[in-house]
């Protein structure tokens, strides 16, 4: 069995990593961090794991994470990069689900996230974990970058696109929506039901951390410089994400046909009926995306709908399904549950 610790366990994505690493045929959950809630027992902090986690939080102390074979980051950004080096020295598996390994140009991570790296040093052998486009570097990476929310709905939408240089490069737009779990479980006014659940905005239009994280990737897929406009919005839901994006053809090609056969082996990537209009619901607490791809009155603008659950598929799954490739497991062990719905 493999020894899972997972820092930041309070958290949402920490308390959706627990419930998926405590039924996974072959990892055990070690270790659960907190610093606020260390000492009490899990199940009293979250009783949907009574019977199902039976440990207490402990202290975020690098000589208990060293124990485990694969720490997870469930934390905020700037903390995975205080922590991995001495793991990745002691030969620990780290897989961060903020932002610290995610920008490989570390005066790029330091204009958006406001500090600078700990240790640019190591940017270079993280690999960028969407498992969709690299599959075969994840198999050999010890530290691994997991993706973004936004980041993993738009760049799995636009992929089979760019891949076969279908879409004019210039003026790409990712129109996006996310439920407020998105914003992390501490209280603040923003996310207040009073505040989000009769109302919907944009925010961030002049700029989102995740932008240079998405154009690095869709660059990366197109291997030319790309133009984005990314827009988010917070909707009044609590989990998943809709990308609605936007894209000129170059040329002709059936797109239904194009994206079922770019996605026909993919576990987490369904292509829907040509026609579907995706829905966040069928995606909650699934490691799924479904994507459905348009071309409205038959013209040369290509409308695609990607729908994931934030806190999975954008998270704790696409965290979990990393693991599994790093350690040469079934790539759906422990992922194959189904949505919750409504
Ligand atoms: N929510 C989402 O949809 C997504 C989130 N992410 C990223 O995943 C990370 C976690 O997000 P989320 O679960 O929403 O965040 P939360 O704010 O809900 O939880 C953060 C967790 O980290 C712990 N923590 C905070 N500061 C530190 C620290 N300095 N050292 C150790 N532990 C710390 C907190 O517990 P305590 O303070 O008690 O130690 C808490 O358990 C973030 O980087 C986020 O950007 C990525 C994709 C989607
Ligand atoms: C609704 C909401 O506030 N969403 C967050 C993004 C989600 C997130 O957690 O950011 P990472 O994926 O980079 O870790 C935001 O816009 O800041």
């Amino acid at each position: 069995m493999i020894k899972a610790a997972v820092v930041g366990g309070t958290g949402y994505t920490g308390v959706e990593l627990m419930r998926i690493l405590a039924r996974h045929p072959q990892a055990e959950l070690a270790l659960v961090t907190s610093r606020g809630d260390a000492g009490k027992a899990v199940a009293e902090v979250y009783p949907n794991l009574r019977g199902v986690v039976d440990l207490a939080f402990q202290p975020p102390e690098p000589e208990l994470l060293a124990q485990a074979d694969v720490i997870f980051f469930a934390t905020p950004n700037g903390t995975a990069m205080q922590y991995a080096p001495a793991l990745l020295d002691r030969g620990r598996v780290v897989i961060d689900l903020a932002a610290d390994f995610r920008l490989k140009d570390p005066q790029v991570w330091e204009q958006w996230y406001g500090q600078p790296h700990a240790c640019p040093e190591l940017l270079a052998s993280a690999v960028y974990g969407l498992p969709e486009v690299n599959r075969s570097q994840i198999k050999k990476a010890r530290l691994i970058a997991c993706p973004g929310c936004y980041p993993t709905a738009v760049q799995l939408g636009f992929l089979p696109l760019l891949h076969h240089q279908l879409i004019e490069r210039q003026g790409l737009v990712a129109d996006c929506k996310s439920g407020v779990s998105g914003a992390g479980r501490q209280a603040q006014v923003a996310t207040l039901m009073a505040e989000t659940g009769e109302g919907f905005k944009a925010y961030a239009v002049p700029g989102h951390r995740h932008l240079p994280e998405i154009r690095q990737g869709l660059q990366a897929l197109a291997g030319k410089p790309v133009a984005l406009t990314f827009v988010p919005h917070l909707a009044p839901m609590i989990r998943g994400i809709h990308a609605t994006l936007y894209a000129r053809l170059r040329e002709e090609a059936d797109l239904q046909a194009l994206y079922e056969r770019h996605y026909a082996r993919e576990p987490f990537v369904e292509v829907l009926p040509a026609g579907s209009h995706p829905d966040t619901v069928d995606v909650r607490g699934a490691n799924r995306c479904q994507i459905a791809v348009h071309r409205p009155g038959g013209g040369d603008v290509v409308v695609v709908l990607a729908v994931i659950d934030n806190l999975v598929k954008g998270a704790a799954g696409q965290a979990v399904q990393n693991m599994n490739l790093v350690f040469g497991l079934p790539e759906t062990a422990g992922l194959e549950m189904a949505g919750l719905y409504p």
